[in-house]
């Protein structure tokens, strides 16, 4: 575990409703809900270090000189179809921000990621993409995904997902030792299936309702 270079998000406030998205008897409404508010409050952490720099502007008082973002614009890119639940939370945050998709599956035998859409704005290269997709297991899907953009041209990008298995932080550090990690919560393991233990069951089929 400390081997590993990932950004833990322990806010109470996502720490509270990540434990009401883990118990099984929480429904596709409330889940979708929760993920959307944590997606949000991941998203306020996450830019906590974005660059600002000093402007002039008038006030109906007085000229000022004020602080404005500086750094590169954004682009949220949702791995489908679990991460498009985080879009919403994250969008309310940077409303400016454009959206890419990808589309990836995980084969159940094999669990390898398959990939069957990829959808991105033109100027991604000048542009800090914030992947997400609410699973790290294998980290197989999140490192085909930043595999994917890497070869569209993005130059700034960081993973933001909601559950992180050591074993998918691990191979994504690997293989991308120059995209930043953020989680709220690094599980105990992978059971026999890929499924992350104890974690939260198929994100996207609670996010749908299509368990
Ligand atoms: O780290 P990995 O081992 O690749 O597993 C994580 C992936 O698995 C899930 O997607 P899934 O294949 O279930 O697709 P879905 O979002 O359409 O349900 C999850 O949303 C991730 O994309
Ligand atoms: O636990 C897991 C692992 C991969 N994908 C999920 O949705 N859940
Ligand atoms: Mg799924």
């Amino acid at each position: 575990m400390s081997d590993l270079k990932v950004n833990i998000i322990k806010h109470p406030l996502i720490q509270h409703k990540l434990t009401l998205m883990r118990k099984k008897e929480t429904g596709a409404k409330d889940f979708r809900q929760l993920l959307d508010e944590i997606s949000m409050l991941m998203a306020y952490e996450v830019t906590r270090d974005f660059p600002t720099k000093d402007i002039e502007i008038e006030t109906p008082v007085a000229k000022c000189v004020a602080k404005t973002l500086a750094g590169k614009k954004v682009a949220v890119v949702p791995i489908l179809r679990a991460g498009l639940g985080m879009v919403n939370g994250i969008i309310n945050l940077i409303p400016a921000a454009k959206i890419g998709h990808i589309g990836l599956y995980r084969d159940e035998k094999t669990l390898e990621p398959v990939e069957y859409f990829c959808k991105m704005p033109k100027d991604i290269d000048e542009r800090l993409l914030l992947v997400v997709d609410p699973m790290l297991a294998t980290g197989g899907s999140a490192i085909e995904a930043v595999e994917m953009l890497k070869k569209r041209g993005a130059k700034s990008m960081i993973f933001m997902c909601l559950l992180s298995a050591p074993e998918g932080i691990k191979a994504f550090n690997e293989r991308h030792p120059d995209i930043p990690v953020y989680t709220a919560c690094v599980d105990d393991h992978l059971n026999e299936h890929g499924y992350i233990v104890p974690g939260i069951g198929d994100a996207g089929d609670r996010i749908f309702g299509t368990i």
